[in-house]
C-alpha cells in the first residue's frame, strides 16, 4: 500500500556525504597500495587571509588527508602576505619531491592575482585542476587533473542515473572552477551539453528541456520548480549563506542555487545543501592527490635513461 500523498515528494535526496565516504574509502585503498611500494603522497595546503569559510574548508581538507593516509603540510598566512612570497613558496613546493599536490585555497585577498598564482603551480602537482594545462587537457581528453567539484558532481550523476550517454545536461554558470569543467566532463560522458550563463535568453525554457541540471551560479534559490522537466536529476553546487530569523533570533543558514522544497516536487533526484556536492569536493581532492602522485612517478620513470 502506498502512503504517498500529492504533497509528498517522490524525489531522492542524493546523499553526498555517503558518496564522499565511499570515494574516501577507495582513496584510502589506493594510498595503502602506494605505501606497499614505499610511497606516501604529500599534499601542501596554502591559506592566505582569515575568511571563515575557507578556514573550515582547509581544516577539513587536512583532516581528510590524515584520515586516508596522505601526508599534509599546512601553510597559513595573514592577508598582508606579498604575492612574491606566495610565488616563492609555490616554487619551493614545486621542487620538493615529497610534495605531490599543491592547493591554494580560493578566494585570495584582493592584493594577490589569482591567475598568476594558479599558473605558478606545476601542472602535475595542480590537484585543483585549475592550471591552464590541466583545463586544456580536460577539453582534449588528455590525461590531466580535473577540478574536484565537477568531478564529484559527475560521480553523483553516474551513481544516480547510471548511463549518461545521450542525456541532455544543462549546466548553469560558466566559472573556470565548476561550470566550464563540468561541461567538459559531461561532454566526455557523451551527454548533449548546454552551458548557460547570465546573458542566456530564457534560461527557464532551456532548463525545462534538460534530463540533468547542474546549477553553479551562486544565486540562492534561482532554479525554481517551473524550471524543471518532471523526473529531471538536479545537482546543486551553490553554497549561499543567507540570513534568516527564527523565534526573533537572527541566524545564517546555507542554501543552494535551487529551491530545494519546490524542486523536490518535480525532480526525480536532487542534491541537498548542505550534504550534497560540498563533501564530494574534498573527497576528490584526495583522489586527485593520489592521481598526481602516480602521474609524477610515471613522468619520473619516463625521464630515466633507458
Ligand atoms: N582551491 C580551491 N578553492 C576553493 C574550492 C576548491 O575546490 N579549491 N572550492 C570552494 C570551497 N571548497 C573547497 O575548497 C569547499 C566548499 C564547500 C565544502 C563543503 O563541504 N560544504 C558543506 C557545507 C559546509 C559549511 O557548513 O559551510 C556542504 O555543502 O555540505 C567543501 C569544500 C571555493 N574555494
Ligand atoms: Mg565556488
Amino acid at each position: 500500500m502506498s502512503t504517498t500523498t500529492p504533497e509528498t515528494p517522490l524525489t531522492t535526496s542524493i546523499d553526498g556525504k555517503a558518496c564522499a565516504e565511499r570515494v574516501l574509502d577507495e582513496v584510502a585503498d589506493d594510498v595503502a597500495r602506494l605505501a606497499d611500494e614505499g610511497i606516501i603522497p604529500g599534499l601542501a595546503v596554502i591559506l592566505v587571509g582569515e575568511d571563515p569559510a575557507s578556514q573550515v574548508y582547509v581544516r577539513n581538507k587536512i583532516r581528510k588527508a590524515e584520515a586516508v593516509g596522505i601526508r599534509s603540510l599546512e601553510y597559513r598566512f595573514d592577508d598582508t602576505l606579498p604575492q612574491a612570497e606566495l610565488l616563492a613558496l609555490i616554487a619551493r613546493l614545486n621542487d620538493d619531491p615529497e610534495v605531490n599536490g599543491i592547493l591554494v585555497q580560493l578566494p585570495l585577498p584582493a592584493n594577490i592575482d589569482e591567475a598568476s598564482v594558479i599558473q605558478a603551480i606545476l601542472p602535475a602537482k595542480d590537484v585543483d585542476g585549475f592550471h591552464r594545462q590541466n583545463a586544456g587537457g580536460l577539453w582534449q581528453g588528455l590525461p590531466s587533473l580535473a577540478p574536484c567539484t565537477p568531478t564529484g558532481c559527475l560521480r553523483l550523476l553516474r551513481e544516480t542515473c547510471g548511463e549518461l550517454a545521450g542525456k541532455h545536461a544543462v549546466v548553469i554558470g560558466r566559472s573556470n572552477i565548476v561550470g566550464k569543467p563540468m561541461a567538459a566532463l559531461l561532454l566526455d560522458a557523451d551527454c548533449t551539453v548546454s552551458l548557460l550563463h547570465s546573458k542566456s535568453r530564457d534560461a527557464a525554457a532551456l532548463c525545462r528541456q534538460a534530463d540533468i541540471i547542474v546549477a553553479a551560479v551562486g544565486r540562492p534559490g534561482m532554479v525554481d520548480a517551473n524550471w524543471l522537466k518532471p523526473g529531471a536529476v538536479v545537482i546543486d553546487v551553490g553554497i549561499n549563506r543567507i540570513e534568516s530569523e527564527t523565534g526573533g533570533e537572527r541566524r545564517t543558514r546555507l542554501v543552494g542555487d535551487v529551491d530545494f522544497a519546490a524542486a523536490s516536487q518535480v525532480a526525480s533526484a536532487i542534491t541537498p545543501v548542505p550534504g550534497g556536492v560540498g563533501p564530494m569536493t574534498i573527497a576528490y581532492l584526495m583522489q586527485n592527490t593520489v592521481t598526481a602522485t602516480r602521474l609524477q612517478r610515471h613522468q619520473a620513470s619516463a625521464a630515466e635513461p633507458a
